[in-house]
């Protein structure tokens, strides 16, 4: 039964691909049309028959759309918002994908009509790959979606709780500066830190040939394909979550002074005290069900994150 008769996905990467599969999957959606910027995206869209209709343009798909959702990276959003304005029907809800909520809505709250509802989204899902063909229709399934509705109408919020709940996802509400504090320290900042460490071995790699990459452990391996992440994506989070992400590295910084004194010192017992105190976050996780990887995952919901 579709909870929008016609949808409308502005990029067609990673995320709308995979909620295009996802709508097709649960019959959420009655039609689906799409854009991108690139001919050659659209071109491939419509070659896989990744939407209903690909249009040559973005205000071309969300005429007349129910539901349109901007899945570009966010520094594309305001431009997308201005372009679209003018054509959103009378009631549509207009929502996003973006990996940062504050800059989001502020770069596209001024450009939408009192008209339509704007309630802002993240999809907690998502993988080092991008483009029309890296979606698949399980990425939220027993994931996260946070909704940042405002003061946004309730009924709109409700229906665009159920359509995420119905492409997989389980729903949280929060505010925006919440939201971006929280995703500094579960997702950018550690993003950063792969990326980091990454170009590190790169750099070592000059010297030591390829043993970086022929011995790398499991760990190393990890950073290495979060470090492919789209690079575009990428300097956008950091560039609009600006704040919340320096506040967070700032942190990070001392903690790791600490603990580079401890290494130079000798000190053992603070090294010990510090990978104790870890362990048990690590342990605290697996045993509330909350570690989204585990077989189990999805007999508990996940607290409110909480960042002090
Ligand atoms: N990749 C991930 O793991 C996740 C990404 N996100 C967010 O989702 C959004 C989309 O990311 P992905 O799907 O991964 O990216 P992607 O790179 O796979 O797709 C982005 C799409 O946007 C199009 N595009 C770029 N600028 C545009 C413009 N000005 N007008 C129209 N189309 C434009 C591109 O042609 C492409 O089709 C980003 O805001 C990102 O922060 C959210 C959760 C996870
Ligand atoms: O691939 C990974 O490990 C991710 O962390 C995916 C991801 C990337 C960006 C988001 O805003 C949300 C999820």
């Amino acid at each position: 039964m579709p909870i929008y008769d016609r949808v409308a996905l502005i990029g067609l990467g990673l995320i709308a691909g995979s909620m295009s599969h996802a709508m097709r999957r649960a019959g959420l959606a009655g039609e689906i049309t799409g854009y991108a910027r690139s001919a050659e995206t659209r071109a491939t869209a419509a070659e896989i028959g990744l939407v209903d209709r690909v249009c040559d343009s973005a205000a071309a798909a969300c005429e007349g759309a129910d539901l349109i959702v901007l899945a570009v990276p966010v520094g594309a959003m305001s431009d997308v918002a201005a372009e679209i304005a003018p054509v959103l029907k009378l009631g549509a809800t207009v929502s996003d994908v973006g990996s940062v909520k504050k800059a989001v809505i502020e770069a596209v709250s001024p450009h939408l009509p009192e008209t339509v509802h704007f309630i802002p989204a993240h999809p907690l899902a998502g993988t080092e790959h991008s483009g029309p063909r890296s979606g698949f229709a399980e990425l939220f399934d027993n994931r996260w979606c946070i909704l940042v509705p405002g003061d946004a109408d309730r009924a709109a919020v409700e229906r665009l709780e159920a359509f995420w709940q119905g492409l997989g996802a389980n729903t949280e509400e929060m505010d925006a500066e919440h939201h971006d504090l929280v995703l500094a320290v579960t997702s950018h900042t550690p993003h950063l830190i792969a990326y980091t460490m990454v170009g590190v071995a790169d750099d070592l790699r000059r010297v030591t040939d390829s043993e970086v990459i022929k011995y790398s452990a499991a760990g190393f391996r990890d950073f290495t394909r979060i470090a492919a992440s789209d690079p575009t994506m990428w300097r956008d989070v950091f560039l609009t979550n600006k704040d919340a992400t320096l506040e967070i590295l700032g942190r990070f910084t001392e903690e790791l002074f600490a603990l580079q004194r401890a290494i130079r010192t000798g000190d053992g017992a603070h090294l010990h005290d510090y990978f104790t105190r870890t362990r048990a976050i690590r342990r605290g996780i697996i045993e509330a069900g909350q570690d989204t990887d585990a077989p189990d995952f999805g007999r508990s919901k996940i607290s409110k994150a909480r960042v002090e």
